[in-house]
């Protein structure tokens, strides 16, 4: 079977835009216990061919992603122009993108970033520095600046991107994240020049979400799949038709799993703090419809998102009459 395999980090999917986003990025989250060690990830990662780093002020390991970079560019492994570098604001800095954006170049040591997403389509309540990023009531339940199922604040944060975006020097693209058909719908017609070019949502067979990812296509935004694997842990690669189709194409469960995304024409973005998994994890089996169309079919029955419904990395999704923020 290797004969049906093909590189996936040279596959580029096209942007509304006019320009192209590589379909295969490197997750930065950092682990808990050594985020430093998001530096060696980016150089590994690159090294072996990725050009696609996503990363957020929020992940708090822009400085290490920046160290890399310097790296990168002064040993001229790449060129500033070869990579895609995506960061995010977080909703506690809904009311200054450009603030966020700024810290966030600083740290990266670029001068632009070539997407700049909206990470979560609700306003919380953060200082002039977005502090905290959790802001809490004392019963756990975060405070927020506006009605988080239909308040419109967050669609300022929008326009003032479109702003930055108008000055073409920080950003190329812009675009959103977490961002559900209910918001989607309530956002769409009150974007002024720059339609998203992206929604990044959580995206695996557990969690087909195909009614937004029809939505998105639909519309020209691209989808992005974010926790590809499901997060710590890597659940989704314990789905056994993973592996069955690893096993028959002789690659490793993760490449399905990124395979069943680009394969359907999205990106996706996974993490690994083992270097030698991220440098044996880029080729791309050629799946047949057959087989993307069972991946898909794991989690029509019974959808399992990883990303809300647990405290992962510092903030509590409170369930809101009946919608988690994801599914605002
Ligand atoms: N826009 C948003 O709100 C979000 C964006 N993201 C982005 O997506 C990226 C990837 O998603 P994540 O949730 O970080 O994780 P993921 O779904 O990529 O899974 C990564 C986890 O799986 C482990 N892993 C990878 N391969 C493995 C293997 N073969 N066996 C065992 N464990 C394995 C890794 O060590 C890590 O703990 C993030 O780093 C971030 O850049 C993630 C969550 C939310
Ligand atoms: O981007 C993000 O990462 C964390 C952990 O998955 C999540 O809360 C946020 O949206």
């Amino acid at each position: 079977m290797t004969e049906q395999l093909d590189v996936a980090t040279s596959v580029k999917l096209q942007l509304s835009n006019g320009r192209t986003i590589p379909a295969l990025g490197l997750g930065t989250i950092p682990p808990d216990d050594n985020p430093g060690s998001v530096k060696d990830q980016v150089i590994a990662a690159v090294k072996e061919g990725y050009r696609h780093i996503d990363t957020a002020w929020y992940y708090g390991s822009e400085k290490y992603i920046g160290e890399a970079l310097k790296e990168l560019f002064d040993e001229g492994v790449v060129k500033r122009e070869d990579l895609f570098i995506t960061t995010k604001v977080w909703p506690s800095f809904w009311h200054s993108p450009e603030k966020s954006l700024d810290i966030s170049l600083k740290d990266l040591g670029i001068d632009y970033v070539d997407l700049f997403l909206q990470h979560w389509p609700i306003a919380l309540h953060g200082n002039d520095n977005g502090q905290p990023t959790t802001p809490k009531n004392a019963d756990g339940s975060l405070v927020y600046d506006d009605d988080p199922v239909n308040g419109t604040k967050y669609i300022e944060t929008y326009h003032k991107m479109e702003d930055i975006l108008d000055n073409n020097l920080k950003v190329k693209s812009i675009g959103v994240s977490n961002f559900s058909i209910h918001k989607l719908e309530q956002f769409l017609p009150e974007v002024r020049s720059y339609k998203p070019v992206v929604n990044q949502i959580e995206l695996h067979p557990q969690l087909p979400q195909q009614d937004l990812v029809d939505y998105c296509e639909s519309r020209g935004i691209v989808i992005v799949a974010y926790s590809p694997l499901g997060g710590n842990g890597a659940p989704v690669l314990e789905i056994p038709l993973i592996n069955e189709l690893a096993k028959k194409y002789m690659v490793t469960p993760n490449e399905i799993a990124e395979a069943y995304h680009i394969l359907n024409n999205r990106g996706v973005i996974s993490r690994s703090a083992n270097l030698s998994r991220i440098k044996t994890i880029t080729r791309l089996p050629r799946l047949t419809e057959e087989e993307l169309k069972q991946l898909y079919q794991v989690g029509v029955e019974d959808p399992k998102r990883y990303n809300c419904s647990s405290y992962g990395y510092g903030i509590g999704f409170r369930w809101w009459d009946g919608h988690s923020l994801c599914n605002l």
